[in-house]
């Protein structure tokens, strides 16, 4: 089953096509990479996925539906999880384990049921010892797996992931590769690493001049 998928979509941002007709899907299960140049309209395209930009031609579907209203967009926001490529615009909360905790306790899960998330995730990532710090303390390395923790405490069926390796050193490196390795959480991974692309096996798709093909 496809969780999403676009047709023909396009975008334009300050009168300039960034997105010229993008055909994607992402199934149940399945894990891509989309690299391409600086300014390709890959961050563009997440956005769009997400409900964040106008869309001003075309179609994105989740499992099948098409998604109209703002409303849509927010069921979707529910589902399907978002790392941004900056840190800085999704860390929020007083304290690393406060910002693991809040996507399940707005979900409404009980207090017993959200801890045993919350530590089961920092186990996974090994930031144990962050816990109690303030997000704005962390280094920039810190700051990108603690972002890519509180979205997988969300339970969501698929992430969307900008640039997730970024300013890692290579034990974190490391512990995300296995993450995307053995989770059974869909992955759409835009990312210039090329190690990265190298060592998982995945389709690769390249976002060129607002233009997406798959390449391996
Ligand atoms: N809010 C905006 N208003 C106007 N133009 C924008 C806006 N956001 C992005 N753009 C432009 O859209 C184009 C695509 O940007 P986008 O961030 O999607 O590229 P990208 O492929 O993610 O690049 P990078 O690899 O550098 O992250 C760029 O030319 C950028 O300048």
């Amino acid at each position: 089953m496809e969780i999403l998928s676009t047709r023909n979509l396009k975008v334009s941002l300050d009168n300039r096509e960034v997105l010229r007709g993008v055909n994607f899907s992402i199934r149940e299960g399945e894990k891509v990479f989309i690299t391409g140049p600086n300014g390709a309209g890959k961050t563009t395209f997440l956005e769009t996925l997400m409900g964040f930009v106008e869309i001003e031609e075309g179609v994105v579907f989740y499992r099948g539906k098409e998604l109209k209203k703002e409303k849509d967009f927010k069921i979707l926001r529910g589902k399907v999880g978002y790392v941004f490529q900056n840190p800085d615009d999704q860390l929020f909360a007083p304290t690393v384990e406060e910002e693991l905790a809040f996507a399940p306790l707005i979900k409404g899960l009980k207090r017993e049921r959200v801890k045993e998330i919350v530590e089961r995730t920092l186990k996974l990532f090994s930031i144990e010892n962050l816990r109690d710090k303030p997000t704005y303390k962390l280094s920039g390395g810190e700051k990108r797996i603690v972002s890519v923790a509180c979205v997988l405490t969300m339970e969501p069926e698929l992430i969307l992931l900008d640039e997730p390796t970024a300013g890692l050193d290579s034990e974190r490196w490391k512990l995300l590769k296995k993450f995307f390795e053995s989770t059974e959480v869909s992955l759409l991974v835009v990312t210039h690493d090329r190690e990265l692309l190298d060592s998982l096996n995945w389709p690769v798709f390249k976002m060129e001049n607002g233009a997406l093909s798959q390449v391996r």
